[in-house]
């Protein structure tokens, strides 16, 4: 497993403003693959993603990313590994303004203070299709291209995992489809991990299993999933709540 939680459990709030956010989810997601989370709004989906990925810590249960539990981190520690062995993709595209294109997919390593594979970016830009706009700063680029850059910076460290948050919420259909072809070929041809928090079945098609969470619980899985058996199935879930 890529990332794990087991009986995740998070309650924000106390006494009358009490939320169960997560209550008693354990999932794990494979390496090499490519894996939506979906549920209706409120069900969980963005918090089961922070606390998978170290970016908020769960009240009880336990979350790994590879053999690491988080909650056994420093937060020197889980500093580190957030930042070596996990990349993200935000709804917003949370470039630099100031930095050109390059200067953006490599800003991780750079701050890591490491030498980029050179090799390896060079494929993740001709992945993105970005080689002609390397030079370019993200305002000279559509919505959809600074995605790109984000998807191609999410992967340049070669992280274990990378957690796409709503990718698509801010684009148009058909860059949103190229973002996620692009995350569709990361897993596939370069062998990576993806975990995508979305509410589109369209999106979700794209990956190679769904996860459905409503009321802070996973209440079901989906392989190989199509736009229309995703839809059905979250329109059972709205009749049932
Ligand atoms: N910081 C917070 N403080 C209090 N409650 C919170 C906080 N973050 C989330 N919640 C609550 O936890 C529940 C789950 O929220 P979460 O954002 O994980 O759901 P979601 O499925 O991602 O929703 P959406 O699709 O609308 O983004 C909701 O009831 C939400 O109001």
């Amino acid at each position: 497993m890529a990332a794990r939680v087991e009986h995740a459990v998070k309650v924000y709030g106390s006494g009358d403003t009490e939320v169960r956010a997560l209550d008693g989810v354990s999932v794990g997601f494979q390496a090499g693959r490519f894996t939506a989370i979906m549920g209706p709004s409120g069900s969980g989906k963005s918090t089961l993603m922070h606390c998978a990925a170290g970016l908020d810590t769960l009240t009880s249960g336990s979350a790994h990313i590879g053999d690491s539990e988080l909650s056994g981190l420093d937060d020197r520690r889980l500093t580190l590994l957030r930042r070596d062995r996990v990349g993200f993709v935000f709804q917003a595209f949370n470039l630099v303004p100031t930095l050109t294109v390059a200067e953006n997919i490599t800003l991780p390593l750079d701050l890591a203070g490491c030498t980029a594979d050179r090799e390896w970016v060079d494929t993740l830009i001709e992945t993105v299709g970005l080689r002609d706009r390397l030079r370019h700063r993200p305002a000279q680029l559509s919505g959809g291209q600074q995605q790109r850059v984000a998807v191609a910076r999410a992967f340049a460290g070669r992280p274990d995992v990378v957690f796409a948050d709503e990718p698509t919420g801010n684009l148009d259909s058909r860059s949103g489809e190229e973002v996620l072809n692009l995350l569709g070929r990361a897993v596939r041809q370069m062998d990576r991990t993806v975990v995508m928090v979305t509410h589109d079945p369209v999106a979700a098609a794209h990956a190679d299993e769904v996860v459905f969470l409503a009321d802070g619980r996973l209440v079901d899985r989906m392989e190989s999933p199509t736009a229309e058996a995703v839809l059905d199935r979250m329109k059972a879930f709205e009749v049932r709540s």
